[in-house]
């Protein structure tokens, strides 16, 4: 069964797994820029602001931290998805690590989710080319033979809720402006099937059914009640909390967690592995209509509004907004009842 699961992992992006550099003067640290050409350059003790993806591998334990860091959102743009997958196969190759926590350097921000410009006004071809991006992420965090945390350290909706919901446990900082959830819908666009898979396998059919149908998005404490987070802790010990919990994951002998997690979530895999094109070709065919294209620039528009209607617009007050528009969700007692 491991072996299934590192063969789903393996073999993917072939051309561009090992073009990973190691930044020399400070082992243990991957660095990528969001520009594809800079990867084949190592550079040595860097740090620049546009550095998408930072790994830091503790070498004593075989845990990467891995921050995602696309200011000003961490929107999953074609690129960042591309430099996601090379990281993801490097550390599946690398056999001192055995674990990851997914976290994001964007303060307030775990991911914003898929990054609306890539699905708006685009030819069908890069439709077709972002949404393969987005399923081989899905395909190798969700069959990662890794232990694999998610430290949720701001709002999370869409796209990065899917992210955190790919990982063995999620702990999230207990913001109440912070919501995560697969609030699709909201925007007149459907979650795929194995986005309501990954929800499904986590918190049950009922509350599967009502999050999805109306796009809710939770506080903290809301999404721990349904299961969606595993965990809340104050935000500046999120980091030492996860750290701690991976301890108990690795205490587990790798194969036997690793064929376990591929008992439980084989199936699922295979639900998209099976039909990977004819899904492809489903969202190009859905998203390039007019009516979601309006949907899509509607929405788009309305985040932009949101903004105009403050002045100044304080990042702690935006964050506020945004909670307020989506999160508070007359149907969270609906669940609470079911
Ligand atoms: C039947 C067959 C079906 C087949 C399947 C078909 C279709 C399915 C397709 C896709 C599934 C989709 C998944 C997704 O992930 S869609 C994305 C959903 N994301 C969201 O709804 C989040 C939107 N953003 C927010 O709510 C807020 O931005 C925030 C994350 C809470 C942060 O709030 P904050 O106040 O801090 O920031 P701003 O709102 O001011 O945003 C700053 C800046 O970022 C831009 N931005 C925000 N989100 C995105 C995004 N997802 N993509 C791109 N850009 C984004 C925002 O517009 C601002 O830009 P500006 O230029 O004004 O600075």
């Amino acid at each position: 069964m491991a072996a299934v699961l590192r063969k789903l992992i393996q073999g993917r992006l072939p051309a561009l797994a090992g073009v990973l550099c190691r930044r020399s003067g400070n082992e243990g640290h991957l660095f990528l820029n969001s520009s594809g050409s800079t990867l084949m350059q190592p550079r040595c003790g860097y740090s620049s602001p546009t550095e998408s993806v930072i790994v830091e591998m503790d070498k004593a334990t075989g845990v990467a931290l891995l921050k995602l860091n696309i200011p000003p959102v961490n929107s999953l743009s074609l690129p960042l998805l591309t430099e996601l997958a090379i990281v993801l196969d490097k550390l599946e190759m690398d056999k001192h690590c055995r674990g990851l926590i997914l976290t994001s350097a964007v303060p307030n921000i775990f991911s914003a989710g898929l990054n609306l410009f890539d699905m708006m006004d685009k030819p069908n071809e890069h439709y077709s080319e972002f949404w393969r991006a987005v399923q081989e992420i899905w395909i190798k965090l969700y069959g990662s033979s890794l232990a694999n945390i998610a430290a949720i350290n701001g709002s999370s909706p869409a796209g990065g809720c899917l992210l955190a919901l790919c990982s063995d446990y999620r702990i999230m900082a207990n913001n109440p402006h912070f919501t995560i959830g697969l609030n699709e819908t909201r925007l007149g666009i459907v979650a795929p099937f194995w986005f309501k898979d990954t929800l499904l396998n986590t918190v049950g059919k009922r509350t599967t059914e009502i999050s999805l149908n109306l796009g809710a998005l939770y506080s903290p404490t809301e999404a721990l009640s349904l299961h969606l987070v595993d965990r809340l802790v104050p935000e500046t010990q999120l980091l030492s909390a996860a750290t701690e919990e991976m301890g108990r994951w690795l205490q587990v002998p790798d194969h036997a967690r690793q064929i376990t997690k591929s008992m439980i979530r084989k199936s699922t895999l295979e639900g998209l592995l099976n039909q990977r094109e004819a899904d492809i070709k489903n969202f190009v065919e859905f998203i390039s209509r007019d009516s979601i294209q309006k949907s899509l620039q509607f929405y788009a528009q309305s985040l932009q509004k949101q903004k105009q209607h403050i002045h100044p617009p304080s990042s702690s007050c935006r964050q506020q907004i945004s909670s307020v528009t989506f999160a508070r969700s007359p149907w969270y007692s609906l669940i609470q009842r079911s």
